[in-house]
């Protein structure tokens, strides 16, 4: 037998191993591990022209390696050497890789879908509230050292006044809005969208519909038998009839050629006065300039986003208005999520090492596998 039948596989390893260190020993053990030394895409674009990760067979990548790599787009998988054979994303959203790019070279892609669902929907759920209830108006007054709008004294001050005339003057937000028993519209029934629907029903008693490319009839009957209480969901047929009759959007659906900006003026024009709209996928299927005017117009009551179109970058008209409540893209931010995506996506890179295969390669990829 030759030396080279004993060469371990290499990996590129494009970011870093966070938390799943046990899982990650066991790759290290029968694969040798490649990182770049690079720290723009100009260096690791001549990094690869160099053939430094010559022979690599597979590219694990985390989130945060787009700020090394850029998106990898076309130009980025043409620069890799032709051994890499397969893509382990950590995360559910895979919308910084170009597939069509990956499956014309050959190149298999997995991301790490269930990991995410608790995490992400539990992020919802807390913009949810937040936004139907104007808590940020109050907290970000509180911040400001006013007591929901003015200081204490000036308060006090208002409410004797107040008891002498009947003019109304403390600056209060806006009252809120009680979940309970309004509806929910679901866009993009996925894992995130099932476990949001069943814990809105469960802690809210909220109405749930959906609009998905498909009825998911399989996920509704698990709700309605899994689900307690009993979670009864309606799937709807059109985009009119969800925005126009839904109190509350959530966005669930992933980011693609086809859902950038699904959400802009003329689907604004279309929803229920009013709504409270929430973000937890990508920014860009929202359009964001947009958004700023149908909430400046009351079209839109109140928005929670974990997401935005320029991430780390976010509309000024965004940041200015006390009715949207804003979180820097956290929603697996979690011990316990953070590690099951690393450990998901390191299971991914053993059986493709081991069995030439991925546990859950990106759907546009199924007939690859
Ligand atoms: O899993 C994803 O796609 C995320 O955005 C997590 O940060």
């Amino acid at each position: 037998m030759g030396s080279e039948e004993h060469q371990k596989p290499k990996i590129l390893l494009l970011g870093t191993i966070e938390h799943a260190h046990d899982a990650w020993s066991r790759i290290t053990s029968i694969a040798d591990i490649i990182q770049p030394t690079s720290t723009d895409r100009t260096s690791f674009l001549s990094e690869c022209a160099s053939g430094a990760f010559s022979s690599c067979l597979l590219a694990y990548r985390t989130f945060d390696s787009t700020t090394l790599t850029g998106p990898l787009d076309q130009d980025l998988i043409s620069a890799l050497p032709s051994s890499i054979k397969y893509i382990c994303h950590v995360g559910a959203g895979y919308d910084a890789i170009s597939i069509p790019a990956c499956t014309a070279r050959g190149i298999r892609v997995s991301n790490t879908p269930g990991a995410v669902d608790e995490a992400t929907a539990d992020c919802a759920l807390f913009l949810l509230l937040g936004a139907m209830r104007n808590f940020n108006a109050g907290m970000t007054a509180l911040r400001r050292n006013e007591w929901r709008g003015g200081t204490e004294d000036q308060v006090k001050e208002e409410e004797e006044e107040e008891k002498k005339t009947t003019k109304k003057t403390i600056k209060m937000p806006p009252l809120g809005r009680d979940p309970r028993g309004k509806t929910l519209g679901i866009l993009g029934m996925g894992g995130i969208g099932k476990c949001l629907a069943r814990k809105v029903a469960g802690a809210f008693g909220m109405k749930v519909q959906y609009l998905n490319r498909r009825r998911d009839w399989e996920g509704e009957k698990e709700l309605r038998e899994q689900g307690s209480p009993r979670v009864e969901v309606e799937w709807v047929e059109t985009m009119e009839e969800l925005l126009g009759t839904s109190d509350v959007l959530s966005l669930n659906l992933p980011l693609n050629a086809e859902t950038r900006h699904i959400i802009s003026t003329k689907e604004f024009a279309m929803m229920k006065p009013g709504i409270v709209i929430i973000n937890t996928a990508r920014g860009a299927v929202m359009d964001e300039a947009a958004l700023v005017e149908a909430l400046e117009s009351g079209q839109v009551q109140s928005v929670g986003l974990d997401v935005y179109e320029n991430e780390p970058e976010i509309h000024p008209g965004l940041l200015a208005n006390p009715n949207v409540m804003l979180v820097p893209h956290m929603g697996t931010w979690t011990v316990e999520t953070e590690t099951k995506m690393e450990e998901w996506a390191i299971s991914n890179v053993q059986m493709a090492i081991e069995e030439g295969k991925l546990r859950s390669i990106v759907p546009e990829q199924r007939n690859m596998q």
